[in-house]
């Protein structure tokens, strides 16, 4: 398998006129968390939709697994191996832990992290002593793992994780930042939409910066971390 996974060159965005996303481009290469970071409204997530072919109006180029899925749907592009998180992370409210989990199994992949419950259960092990209780009677952070623990049931090589850390308690991004260091050491790979920079550097490889649609910076997380000007000018810290 190519050592790139995700491949994006000169995407732009749209919603209805207002254009949003202006020649972004940025790799994901196997085994790295690469953090895709910005402040509210830098185009995070619409980068994130539009890579998973969920936006109605963009342009550009999206290779994933070497490729061209600019043209795919949202279904095929699952299909293919990509997960994504959506920052609203919906669960069936209705439906049981291990029911939410049945509903995003997808076949086994050759070369990729093959996913069951009881995998699932050790990274999560608040779901683990959950596993019949409704969807809709879980804390948001409990939620929030249950989502993930649903895309990683699909088998992806690569997993979009929007915004991880927001909104959910401290303890809650603790977790979430091992669960993402322990799904590294399995050979996970993720592109992971952020503003914290605490959180971004204690799990990520590779980071790039969003400001107004455009990609401002690019560097490894370390340089990200030492360089106050790029951090002052376009992030919160
Ligand atoms: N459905 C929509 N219709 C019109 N404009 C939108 C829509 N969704 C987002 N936008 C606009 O697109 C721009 C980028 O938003 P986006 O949600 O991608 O930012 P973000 O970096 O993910 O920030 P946040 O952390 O707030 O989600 C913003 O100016 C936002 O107002």
């Amino acid at each position: 398998m190519t050592d790139v996974l995700l491949k994006v060159q000169n995407l732009n965005a749209f919603y209805g006129r207002a254009h949003i996303l202006f020649d972004v481009g940025l790799e994901v290469r196997r085994g790295e968390v690469v953090a895709l970071m910005g402040r509210n409204g830098a185009g995070k997530s619409t980068t994130m939709k539009a890579v998973m072919g969920l936006l109605d109006r963009s342009r550009g180029e999206v290779e994933f697994l070497g490729q061209s899925v600019a043209k795919s749907k949202p279904y095929q592009i699952a299909r293919l191996g990509m997960g994504f998180v959506p920052e609203d992370r919906r669960v069936f409210t209705e439906l049981s832990v291990l029911e939410n989990l049945e509903i995003g199994k997808q076949p086994a992949r050759s070369d990729a992290v093959e996913w069951t419950p009881e995998k699932l259960f050790k990274l999560f092990p608040n779901l683990g002593e959950m596993p019949n209780r409704p969807g809709g009677q879980m804390s948001g952070g409990e939620q929030q793992m249950l989502t993930v623990s649903r895309t990683l049931m699909g088998n992806p090589y690569l997993v979009l994780l929007d915004e991880p850390s927001e909104g959910v308690a401290p303890v809650i991004v603790e977790q979430m930042a091992n669960m993402i260091i322990a799904l590294k050491r399995e050979g996970m790979s993720i592109l992971l939409s952020e503003q914290n920079m605490h959180f971004a550097e204690l799990v990520s490889d590779r980071a790039y910066v969003l400001e107004n649609g455009h990609i401002r910076y690019q560097g490894t997380m370390a340089e990200l971390a030492a360089n106050d000007a790029v951090r002052r000018a376009y992030l919160s810290v």
